[in-house]
């Protein structure tokens, strides 16, 4: 059997709350491919993030284990590797729109750290593509939450991660703004990233290769 990009394997996960625990996660299973991109639905609160976080190795489960190209993770890997956009975005404040872009790149070592040619060329594409490109030189603050919220999608996949985690990419985005957000998801799968979104939005879901619902825990087919 073929080895999945990502396998998150018997996954479960329980919060202490001060009212009692709450099993999150109870024995989840999920295979993505390399080049597939797999939506996650499921009610607010459900564990759409909470399963993000394992995935990309912020949090830890209870048992179970993830799994990526076969290795099982300790921690969060590099970004070429598994790059990850939460709801909060997690830019760099101190750094530019550019520079944030550029991040995953600079940090790159080794002979896949591309020149700075090639940087300044791949920070401008995304974020062009994604209508921000004017941007550039202005702080994150200095920009709107769905503005941000692009500039953090373009870091996100600025370095071709191998695994690219993100949690409702289109949330803040006015209607005109999507498209192009939903070419780039688009875009990193062909390339051959295994794409995860948790979305609430139906438009996110229709360009998903397979969909998967959250429900008591577990992952079902839609
Ligand atoms: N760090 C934490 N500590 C305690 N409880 C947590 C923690 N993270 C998540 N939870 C709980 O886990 C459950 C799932 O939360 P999660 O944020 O994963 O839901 P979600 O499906 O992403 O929701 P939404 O669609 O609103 O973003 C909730 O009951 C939440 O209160």
């Amino acid at each position: 059997m073929n080895v999945p990009a990502l396998h998150a394997k018997a996954l479960r996960r329980r919060f202490s709350h001060p009212g009692g625990d709450v099993e999150v996660l109870r024995g989840l299973e999920l295979r993505v491919e390399a080049g597939e991109l797999v939506t996650v639905s499921g009610r607010s609160g459900s564990g759409k993030s909470a399963l993000l976080a394992l995935l990309g190795g912020f949090d830890s489960p209870d048992s179970g284990c993830v799994l990526l190209d076969g290795e099982s993770i300790a921690g969060a890997p590099p970004w070429h590797t598994c790059a990850v956009l939460p709801q909060a975005l997690g830019l760099a404040l101190e750094l530019t729109v550019g520079e944030n872009v550029a991040l995953p790149l600079r940090l790159r070592a080794g002979e896949g750290r591309p020149g700075p040619a090639a940087i300044r060329s791949r920070v401008s594409e995304l974020l062009d593509g994604l209508g921000v490109g004017t941007l550039a030189d202005r702080y994150p603050h200095e920009l709107s939450f769905g503005q941000q919220q692009r500039v953090a999608l373009a870091r996100a996949v600025s370095g071709r991660p191998k695994i690219l985690l993100t949690d409702e990419p289109t949330a803040h985005l006015d209607a005109g703004s999507v498209p192009a957000v939903l070419g780039l998801l688009r875009r990193c799968a062909e390339e051959g990233t295994a794409v995860v979104v948790a979305t609430h939005d139906e438009e996110v879901h229709r360009i998903a290769d397979r969909r998967v619902r959250m429900a008591d825990g577990l992952l079902a087919g839609i």
